[in-house]
């Protein structure tokens, strides 16, 4: 049932770029022309919105971008779009382009700005949760985590053949700003024998004890969450405190994670964000983020959709008996 006047949606990407972005742009392109809606992509996030920096969209050329990592629509973090001047001159640009809905895809960052927006602007607005790092509360998984957690497998995997080669102590950084989903991930992944994400302290005990006895017969992989207090240098002098003898090296995964192309899950994930969000905007829905919750679609007011650091019980259990 179409209870909105939705004639021409604005859609954009923002924060960091994750696969899997383009997928929930093409979802969103396809199911609203099936309705006969018109499609503008804002290019560069906020950025563009305030630029007024808009392009037509059609389904026909996002077909061929679906396995294609990053965002074909560009992406960015605006400093001008924190202050009320941007963000007045961005509902500007959405009135001047005949914007009546829009389509956000980003993080929890994205979100917070779509809040503070709705107080100056009334077009609806639909958030897609896209982030590598698997942050927010109402959906059970952002777009882009599963990929980057892949991606990271896939090199620490290769780590540890160097690791176990020469007996050394690798300590592996992963990203994740303020969660520790993909270390978590990725370490039990590939049987990482230590795993330090922010939001615990007792992983850390858990590895110097494990170290101290460590007698250098075979590689020993720790996986430091970017986000973790203590950071990977900080973790590499403590061990060398404990056991001087070990030979450590140091790898950061860095910006390798958020590259490549999507994962089956996040492609899939991407299609159903994107139809679901014109669905919402259909029903008369604002202000809320599309997700899925035990693999059902579900609709979350953006008030709610709060940062989640806290990687969930039964992942911080599994830490505790998989660290020792
Ligand atoms: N409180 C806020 N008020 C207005 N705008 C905001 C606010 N918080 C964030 N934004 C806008 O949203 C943009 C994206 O946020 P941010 O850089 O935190 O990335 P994100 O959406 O959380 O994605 P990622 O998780 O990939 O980093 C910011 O650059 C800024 O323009
Ligand atoms: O690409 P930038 O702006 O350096 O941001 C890096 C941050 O973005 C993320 O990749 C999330 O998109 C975090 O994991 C990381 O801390």
């Amino acid at each position: 049932m179409d209870n909105s006047k939705t004639k021409h949606i604005g859609v954009f990407t923002s924060g960091g770029d994750s696969p899997g972005m383009n997928a929930a742009l093409y979802g969103t392109v396809k199911v609203a022309e099936q309705h006969g809606i018109r499609v503008s992509g804002i290019l560069k996030g906020y950025e563009g919105m305030i630029d007024g920096h808009f392009i037509p969209l059609e389904s026909q050329q996002l077909q061929k971008t679906v396995h294609r990592g990053g965002t074909v629509l560009k992406t960015a973090r605006s400093e001008r779009f924190m202050a009320v001047e941007g963000r007045q001159l961005a509902f500007k640009s959405l009135q001047n382009n005949d914007i009546d809905a829009v389509v956000a895809i980003g993080g929890d960052g994205t979100f917070k700005g779509l809040l503070a927006f709705s107080e100056i602007c009334e077009i609806p607005f639909i958030g897609i949760p896209g982030t590598i790092d698997n942050d927010i509360s109402g959906t059970d998984y952002t777009l882009g985590f599963d990929s980057a957690v892949n991606t990271a497998i896939e090199n620490i995997d290769k780590i540890k053949d160097t690791a176990e080669s020469h007996n050394r102590v690798f300590i592996v950084e992963v990203m994740g700003r303020d969660s520790g989903y993909i270390a978590i991930h990725s370490g039990l992944g590939v049987g990482a024998d230590a795993i330090l994400i922010p939001e615990s302290g007792e992983d850390f005990l858990q590895l110097l004890k494990k170290v101290k006895d460590y007698k250098s017969e075979d590689g020993f992989i720790v996986v430091v969450s970017e986000g973790d207090e203590l950071g990977a240098g900080l973790v590499a002098s403590k061990i060398k405190e404990i056991n001087s003898k070990v030979d450590l090296r140091i790898t950061k995964l860095g910006h390798v994670q958020r590259g490549g192309s999507p994962s089956s899950l996040d492609r899939m994930l991407g299609i159903r964000l994107g139809s679901a969000a014109v669905r919402a905007l259909l029903l008369g829905r604002r202000n809320a983020m599309v997700g899925v919750l035990d693999n059902q679609l579900s609709l979350t007011p953006f008030e709610q959709v709060v940062k989640q650091h806290q990687v969930n019980d039964e992942l911080q259990e599994l830490l505790k008996i998989f660290g020792k």
